[in-house]
Formats: C-alpha cells, structure tokens, sequence
C-alpha cells in the first residue's frame, strides 16, 4: 500500500522549513499516491513557504519563550495547551502514518501528541547544536537524523543517523544554470558578482556592512544580488538597481541566486552551510552571534578549519573585510581552491537517505 499519510513540522525560519519541503518532494516522488500535511506556527514564514511549495499546511498558535519575562512569557502556556489540543485534533483526523519534525517551535505538539498516539517519528537536527524542541521531542522518537558528528551528547545515540541536511534538487546541477541566472537577475554576463545573504529572515549588521561598502564594490566593478530580509526591504530598497546592486527582501530562486554567484558572503546557517558545500563557490561566513551556543560560528568553522571558506566574525567586519574580500576577489587560485575544497564537504544523499529511513518506519508499521 503506499496511500501513506505523512505529516511534517518545522518551522519559524527557512532553516527549518527547506528541509521539511525537501524531505516531503522526495517521499512524493516515491510514494505519488501519498497524502501530505504541513504543521507550522501561525503567522510564521511556513504559512506562505508551504502552500507555495504545493503542500497543505495548518498553522498552531505556538512561538518560543522568551528569556525576559515578558506578557508573551505568561500567555506562553496558554499557547502550548491551545497547541497540543489543536495538535490532537489534526492527529485524529489525518491519522497519519509517520510524522516528520525539521525543528522549530510547532514541530513540538505535533511530534508530541503523534508519538504519544504510537505513531512514528522521525527528527531531523540540522545544527551541530540541537534546539530545544528537537531535544524535548527526542526521546519519543524513533530516528534522528543529524547532520553533525558529536551528537549523541544530547540525543540516544542508537537512534542517530548521519544524514546531511536535506537540500532543494534544484540546487544539485546549478552549474548549468549560469547564464539562464544570469539573464533571470538581469546581470551582466561576464562581469563578477556578489551574492549576499543574510540568511531567511535577513541580518542586520551584514546589510549595514554592504550599505557602507556599495562605492567600494563599485570601484572594483563588481554586481551584487542582495538578500537583505523582509524586516529591512523598506529600508535598503532605495538601492535597488542602482551601483549594480539588485536589492530583495528574500529569493525564491536560491538555485538561480548560487548559479549566478561568483562569490558569496553570508550567515552560516545550518542549511546555508549545507547548500553551500553543494554549490562549490569561494564563500565568506559572517556567522550570527546571536544564536543559540554560537552555533553559527561552529557550522563555519567545520568548513573553514578544512580551508574551504573564510570567516570573519560580525565584530571584526568593520576591520577586515574589505582587505579579506579584495584579497579574495584578486587571487582566482584561492577562489578555485576554497570553492574545489567546500564541493568536497558536500553530503548530497542527505534526502534520500532520510527518505529511506522514513520508509523503514512506514513499512514496520
Ligand atoms: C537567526 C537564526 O535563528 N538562524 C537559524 C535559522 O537560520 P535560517 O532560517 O537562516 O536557516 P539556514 O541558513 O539554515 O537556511 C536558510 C534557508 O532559506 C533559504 N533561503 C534563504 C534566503 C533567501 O532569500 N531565500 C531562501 O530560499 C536558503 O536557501 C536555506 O535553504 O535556522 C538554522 C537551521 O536550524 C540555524 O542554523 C540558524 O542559526
């Protein structure tokens, strides 16, 4: 039988969404005849990511707590009982075979009341550091994809398996993509390009670094796609198409985006760190210090420790990058070289393999 229903959750950010979209292609691909609902927060980016992608999804009243005590704070309990009993009721009625949970806030009712319901899990961690929700939901679940070594010091190590993070198909032949990107951002063929990413919400101090630096990318006749976030497309939109910078507040075509980079400069989110490796570009990570244990700056360093990247931290920008950057964009030896050593971390079965271990658990069902 592969009439199979499966529910994913994850969300709040891309970084948990993409892999949730990724996993849930590739099971349609193999079970066609399959059922699929999306579970996310209300109001979140998954509300309008999902059904964009072709997937039905509900949305719970969830969202983290916060560290202050804030009113958010006391009305937080109001909202993991509204969620679990909303949770509960989409269990009841889909009846799923198998839930799936790609981290983020909504992933922990869900994953909660299916395990409770003796239904299948499967988690899948993307960071080198686990979020709390993943770390909650772990001892219920069956399997736990991680894409990290070291991660059986927060999960049963029995139940890990190194995976990769899930990646978009579209990203794995972007080199034949080049010049179809190129005349999709209307950029100049064979003049370098930038490509910034902030990250699926954008980041500030890497978009206030690029304001600073747009004369400085002129003189060195460089075009630029720029990422800067939703939060601050108001802001930096005066930019765009002006010094050959193309401003947006996010990309739908990541695959276009990568294609027609020559050299990217970015957050070192877990996924972006993953496509990345795919992608085989010269890059530069401004890792986010604001995020849980730094695990930002370790998903770089996993990559710049192997030469395949640069870093530079987001207190030192100001400092350094436009001597790190030039001296980047002058050497083609080191951009070929960081770009052939990165292409070498990639794990392009990440889906596939999920995929497999999400067939073992519908089939011992
Ligand atoms: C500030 C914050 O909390 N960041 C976390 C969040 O990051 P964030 O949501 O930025 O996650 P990632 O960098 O892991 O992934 C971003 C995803 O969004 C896509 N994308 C991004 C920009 C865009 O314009 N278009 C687009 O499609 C990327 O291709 C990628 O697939 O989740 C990650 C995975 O748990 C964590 O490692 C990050 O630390």
């Amino acid at each position: 039988m592969s009439h199979y229903k499966i529910i994913l959750s994850g969300g709040g950010t891309g970084g948990h969404i993409y892999p949730a979209i990724a996993i849930a292609n590739e099971l349609k691909s193999r079970f066609p005849e399959a059922q699929f609902l999306f579970v996310g927060a209300k109001d979140r980016m998954e509300m309008e990511k999902i059904p964009q992608a072709g997937y039905d999804i509900e949305g719970l009243w969830i969202s983290g707590i916060q560290r202050k005590l804030t009113l958010k704070n006391l009305i937080f309990p109001f909202k993991v009982i509204n969620s679990l009993w909303r949770a509960r009721k989409i269990v009841k009625t889909f009846k799923p075979d198998v839930a799936i949970g790609t981290g983020g806030f909504a992933s922990g009712p869900l994953l909660f009341v299916a395990a409770s319901n003796n239904i299948p899990t499967l988690i899948q961690e993307q960071n080198s550091y686990p979020g709390i929700t993943n770390k909650l939901l772990a001892n219920k679940a069956k399997r736990i994809c991680v894409a990290y070594d070291g991660l059986e010091r927060f999960f049963p190590k029995e139940k890990i398996i190194k995976t990769g993070n899930p990646v978009r198909q579209g990203l794995l032949d972007i080199d034949t993509k080049t010049v179809q990107a190129k005349n999709f951002f209307n950029l100049k063929h064979g003049k370098y390009t930038l490509l910034v990413i902030g990250g699926s919400l954008g980041a500030r101090r890497i978009n206030e670094l690029i304001e600073k630096e747009l004369d400085f990318f002129d003189t060195q006749n460089i075009q630029i796609i720029w990422q800067c976030g939703k939060l601050y497309y108001q802001q930096y939109k005066i930019y765009n198409n002006t010094k050959n910078v193309q401003v947006y507040e996010f990309l739908n075509n990541m695959d276009f985006a990568y294609a027609a980079a020559d050299i990217i400069v970015t957050r070192a989110g877990a996924s972006s760190v993953s496509e990345l490796c795919i992608v085989g570009k010269p890059v530069i990570f401004i890792p986010s210090p604001n995020v849980a244990e730094d695990h930002q700056t370790k998903n770089a360093m996993a990559i710049v420790d192997k030469n395949a990247a640069l870093i530079i931290k987001e207190e030192d920008i100001d400092a350094d990058f436009e001597n790190k950057f030039s001296q980047l964009v002058a050497s083609p030896e080191k951009q070929k070289e960081l770009g052939t050593n990165i292409k070498k971390l990639a794990l392009v079965n990440a889906t596939k393999q999920i995929a497999d271990e999400v067939e073992k658990l519908l089939k011992t069902k």
